[in-house]
């Protein structure tokens, strides 16, 4: 008689059953494409001093919020800024040609229809559009034009207001520090322009409605912030550097002697070229010859108090202020300070903490000469300016924003975290949704979980499956044996 086989029946429904089941969701979850693509986003930061290309690269599948955003590339485009073109405004289209078509390479070119382009200019053109609204429109049209020409995906190219730059930078900072996703103390931001300065940070107590123009309130992966920001229109270094020589020639003198500068410098300036500028315009001396020779002193104190002159402490209607009857609280735990703050601080080996009370001892005014000589990579300009910038951050940050010993511990200088520092990530991160108000239910086993789950139970069933057939074949071959 043919023994019964204990196989039978049940268990073989039931691992058919299940076998079924494990084939009909590993075609399913099969058929979803895997992963791989990349999708890119092009932003232009039009600065005062030159313009930058960025790419961001960010991974198709989690399109809307759980994709980590990386810099791909940048691109420095070579000239000046585009606002420096106002009397030839297409040389300011050209100009990005090169770098745009960096881009068309850096890009694969099936993305390109797909991948968005923005231009946002920044405190350059805000000058420039105070002072020639005709100019500035022939030079966005120009802009237009040339970045129209590219297969990308053109979203417009436009002035960035004051608040939204410094309220764009502090949600790079964060982003990038992984600050806003966790919950986390966010990192106030710093950003040190050509024509313009930024303040951004949460305060601790904050009044609102003591200067509503001030406050930016963001809902982003469910938490609530109100940030308090400003940005100070020829604050910037390069604007602050002219607001400091027209108060040194209010008399209209053909020499300066300037603190800001060391002992041996001296350069031949135009009162035309030096005045041609909104934020000075108004103080140009009555009588004055062509050109006056700006020649360097090296003293410190002398220079911090030039620089001081360049703010007004007085008056203030809130319950307090940075400068220039400007409402600000009061500093808040720690900053992150780039672009010019970095590009400077880093240069004169500042970046590191220190204590404010002796910055006094910090700087000293070597022969421009010398400078010149240790470091020949470096861009004479830029050599010549670095005491008068170092003097000038310091004092913006300490008597300007009042950071104190301790306050001032807490600013790092930063050019990067794994992506630039600055405003074009966050404006980018806004406006393609990138950073959701709410923290979506992520899914309980993201893709690859299922199909691992999947094969693995197949991969069971199979073993179950042959462990019967040894075990049916061996008892077979036992009940048909002698
Ligand atoms: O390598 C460097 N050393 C010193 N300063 C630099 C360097 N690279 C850029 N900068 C300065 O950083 C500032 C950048 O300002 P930007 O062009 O972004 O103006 P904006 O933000 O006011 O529109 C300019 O003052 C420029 O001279
Ligand atoms: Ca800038």
């Amino acid at each position: 008689m043919k023994e019964k086989n204990p196989w039978h029946k049940p268990l073989t429904i039931i691992i058919t059953v299940i076998g079924v089941i494990a084939i009909v969701a590993l075609v399913t979850v099969a058929e979803i494409p895997p992963p791989v693509s990349a999708q890119y986003g092009i932003v232009l930061d039009a600065g005062s001093s030159h313009t930058a290309l960025y790419i961001y690269k960010w991974p198709a599948e989690k399109d809307n919020n759980t994709g980590r955003i990386e810099q791909k590339h940048s691109c420095k485009v070579k000239g000046k800024g585009i606002s420096s073109y106002a009397a030839v405004p297409e040389k300011a289209g050209m100009s990005l040609t090169e770098c745009m078509q960096e881009a068309e390479m850096q890009v694969p070119a099936w993305r390109h229809q797909e991948t968005p382009l923005y231009l946002g200019a920044t405190a350059g053109m805000r000058l420039l559009n105070m002072e020639n609204r005709v100019a500035s429109d022939k030079v966005f049209e120009a802009v237009e034009k040339t970045l129209q020409r590219f297969p990308f995906s053109y979203q417009g190219a436009r002035i960035l207001s004051g608040q939204e730059e410094g309220a764009f930078g502090w949600v790079t900072v964060n982003y990038l520090d992984d600050r806003l996703k966790q919950g986390l103390q966010t990192t106030g931001a710093l950003d040190l322009g050509g024509a313009s300065t930024q303040i951004s940070f949460v305060p601790r107590e904050y009044d609102i409605s003591e200067s509503p123009s001030n406050a930016v309130a963001f809902r982003l992966y469910g938490n609530y912030y109100n940030l308090y920001t400003h940005s100070f229109l020829c604050y910037g270094k390069d604007q602050a550097l002219r607001m400091a020589l027209a108060h040194q020639t209010q008399s209209g003198p053909i020499t300066i002697s300037d603190p800001c500068f060391h002992p041996d410098y001296s350069v031949t300036r135009n009162y035309n070229t030096l005045y041609d500028s909104p934020c000075v315009s108004e103080r140009k001396p009555k009588v004055a010859p062509l050109n006056f020779i700006h020649t360097g002193e090296g003293n410190f104190l002398q220079c911090q108090e030039v620089i001081k002159s360049l703010f007004n402490f007085k008056s203030c209607k809130y319950s307090k202020c940075s400068f220039n009857g400007i409402f600000q609280p009061p500093v808040q735990g720690s900053f992150g300070a780039f672009s010019a703050y970095y590009f400077v601080m880093n240069f004169l080996n500042l970046t590191d903490v220190f204590s404010a009370l002796c910055i006094d001892n910090i700087l000293t005014f070597k022969l421009v000469e010398q400078i010149k000589k240790l470091h020949s990579d470096i861009n004479e300009k830029y050599l010549a300016e670095y005491c008068f910038s170092g003097t000038y951050i310091l004092t913006l940050l300490t008597e300007g924003y009042n950071f104190n010993t301790e306050t001032f511990s807490k600013i790092k200088f930063i050019k990067e975290v794994s992506s630039d520092a600055g405003w074009t990530l966050g404006y980018m991160l806004n406006l393609t949704n990138m950073i959701p108000a709410e923290t979506k239910d992520s899914p309980p086993l993201p893709h690859a979980g299922y199909v691992s789950i999947v094969t693995v139970i197949v991969l069971l069933l199979f073993i179950l499956c042959v462990c019967r057939c040894v075990w049916v074949k061996g008892h077979l071959t036992l009940s048909n044996g002698p």
